[in-house]
């Protein structure tokens, strides 16, 4: 598979601040990759460093093996940036908008509907920006960000500050991009998100890289228990930590949980049983993850 993306000890300074110390990404064509860390860990100045509008100290990075500093034409028209902050054109409705940044690229006013489908914004086509939700601008944004049809698309915290319902609706349009072929980079700091959103997902603290991997790796890699847990009445206590594979099982406010390494022969004897009705399970999140890695809770 074709590396889109390759940074090496890439190193941003500000002052006495190393805001990115040494970072190594690689990102594979057609991957959603999530860059996930909480504020002020350096998420924004490595992505400007990767789309080539900040000069890194030192190291390298490789956009489709070409060098992004300084600035380098040829790789622009292959790229898609939204950035945190987003800005428009003044007084213009949301198709205004987007026949702008299809005038700039030189693109055909198709892609303008197809652009507005897309995001979801087809009732708000004739609505002037100003007058758009939180979460309308995010996906106005997204549009101007993909109307040139790019190969690799850059998202700056594109759900923060959203509610919850307006944020998992952007995750659909997200999926969708990179449905379609497109390699996705993601910055957020929102573990839900990079863990239902993303194939890879670097964690980075501090200007660090910690870890990078598939969400599923990562969860499963700290090797911790899972906890199950079963209505009161179905068995006891001691006749669950008897069961195999059991490390541990207790009882507290009418529910029975039992923690387990090896949730599998668990399940089959809780089944045998009939002892599945109303049962749930929860293993380790990325918020362990972190917690294992740094020592210290996650905080966004
Ligand atoms: N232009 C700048 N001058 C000085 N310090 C800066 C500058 N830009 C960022 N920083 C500092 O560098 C560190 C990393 O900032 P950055 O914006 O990259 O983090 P982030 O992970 O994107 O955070 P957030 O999620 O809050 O945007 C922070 O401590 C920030 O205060």
């Amino acid at each position: 598979m074709t590396n889109v993306i390759e940074t090496r000890g890439l190193v941003k300074r500000y002052g006495d601040l190393t805001a990115v110390d040494h970072v190594d990404i690689t990102v594979p064509q057609g991957t959603f990759f999530g860059l996930l860390g909480p504020n002020g860990a350096g998420k924004t100045t490595t992505l400007e460093m990767i789309e080539g509008i900040r000069e890194p100290d030192e190291g390298d990075v490789r956009l489709f093996g070409e060098k992004v500093w300084p600035r380098n034409r040829a790789v622009l028209p292959r790229i898609g940036v939204q950035l945190q902050a987003s800005a428009f054109f003044e007084r213009l409705s949301v198709e205004e908008q987007l026949r702008c940044f299809a005038d700039l690229y030189a693109v055909d006013h198709k892609q303008i509907d197809r652009m507005i489908e897309m995001v979801g914004l087809q009732e708000k086509r004739k609505t002037r920006t100003e007058d758009l939700s939180g979460g309308q601008k995010q996906r106005l944004s997204i549009a101007c960000s993909l109307i040139h049809d790019p190969e690799v698309v850059f998202l700056d915290e594109p759900t923060a500050a959203l509610d919850p319902q307006a944020r998992r609706n952007l995750w659909d349009v997200l999926r969708a991009i990179n449905d379609e072929g497109r390699t996705v980079v993601l910055t957020t700091h929102y573990m839900d998100e990079a863990e239902i959103l993303c194939d890879q997902i670097a964690i980075i603290d501090r200007g660090q890289i910690l870890t990078t991997d598939t969400p599923r790796n990562l969860i499963t890699g700290l090797g911790s228990a899972y906890r199950i847990l079963v209505s009161e009445g179905v068995l006891s206590d001691q006749e669950a930590a008897a069961l195999p594979g059991v490390d541990s099982a207790s009882l507290s406010d009418g529910t029975l949980a039992i923690t387990t390494h090896t949730p599998s022969p668990v399940l089959a004897a809780l089944a045998e049983r009939d002892a599945l009705q109303g049962l749930q399970v929860t293993g380790a999140t990325l918020e362990d993850v972190f917690l294992t890695l740094t020592g210290r809770e996650y905080r966004a």
